[in-house]
């Protein structure tokens, strides 16, 4: 069987989100000597992992390039990055907003371009990785690529382009509005009278016990929350609070349309 790793991985910024996919990575079974990271403050990456802080002038062979850098960073680094590419180097991106076609006017070298959505959960194998490419792309490349993310948790294609910023906005930022919701769930039960350490670790350990049961249930999370609200009980009354014609799911609506047309507004900034 083949390595699921690449010969020689590349990663151009390794922050939050690609230091996550990072550690997992690693943890998996990636080779840290076959990493090289650059990053301008030259700060550590990972035990093992080579750091750099300017572009190297050649990459070696077998190398697959991941961007990991903030889009306002990546016309900066554009210049240096593009002549050490050629057209046996697959480029993943990473970045909310930018197109494929933006990256391949930037980086006219790659033949291989990938667009990835991860978000934070990658860390612990339970986070999902949206992928798209285009028709110039080869499959045996996107293959390889889908089997890479695969310890990082669930892969998802999407076949459509117009739709990774809907896509990024659900699953990409996603993380951040559950960690608020968290944060609201304990912060009103501090409000109504709890103490503050204890309003924590109820929120925290519901809020995970809910997400493992709604994975591991045959019912959706429709049925589960029926099941929490029995007729004329307590829950009932707090749903219809959420429930109500303003409530939780066109404020999640809104939510994940603010944050889509966000990134259209992103790629129209290059
Ligand atoms: N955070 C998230 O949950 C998600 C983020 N993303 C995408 O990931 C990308 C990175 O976001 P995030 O990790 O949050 O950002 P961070 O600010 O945490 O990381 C940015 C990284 O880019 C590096 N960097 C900055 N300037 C340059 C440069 N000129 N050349 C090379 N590297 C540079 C930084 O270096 P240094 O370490 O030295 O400061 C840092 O490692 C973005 O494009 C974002 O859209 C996608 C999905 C989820
Ligand atoms: O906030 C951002 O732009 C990135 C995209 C998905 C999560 N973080």
């Amino acid at each position: 069987m083949t390595s699921r790793w690449p010969e020689h991985l590349f990663l151009v910024g390794c922050g939050n989100m690609a230091g996550a996919m990072l550690q997992r990575w690693i943890s998996c079974g990636l080779d840290p000597a076959r990493i090289t990271v650059l990053r301008p403050s030259g700060r550590p990456a990972a035990d093992g992992v080579a750091v750099v802080k300017t572009m190297p002038a050649h990459l070696p062979v077998g190398t697959t390039v991941m961007l990991g850098l903030k889009p306002q960073q990546l016309a900066d680094v554009a210049p240096a990055l593009s002549p050490v590419l050629n057209h046996q180097t697959p480029l993943l991106s990473i970045l909310a907003g930018t197109t494929i076609a933006q990256l391949r006017a930037l980086f006219p070298g790659a033949a291989d371009v990938v667009r990835i959505m991860p978000n934070t959960p990658v860390r612990t194998g339970q986070g999902v990785c949206a992928l798209y490419a285009d028709s110039q792309t080869s499959p045996d490349t996107l293959a390889k690529v889908a089997d890479m993310l695969a310890p990082l948790g669930l892969v998802e294609p999407i076949a459509d382009e117009t739709q990774f910023n809907l896509v990024t906005a659900l699953s990409g930022c996603g993380p951040a509005y559950l960690f608020r919701f968290i944060d609201a769930l304990a912060t009103a039960g501090k409000a109504l009278g709890l103490e503050a350490a204890q309003a924590d670790r109820l929120a925290l350990a519901t809020v995970s016990g809910a997400a493992v049961l709604a994975v591991e249930a045959q019912e959706s999370a429709a049925v589960l929350a029926d099941r929490v609200a029995s007729p004329g009980g307590m829950t009932r009354k707090g749903m219809d609070v959420l429930d109500r014609p303003n409530g939780l799911a066109q404020l999640m609506t809104e939510t994940i349309r603010a944050a889509r047309d966000r990134g259209a507004e992103m790629a129209a900034l290059k």
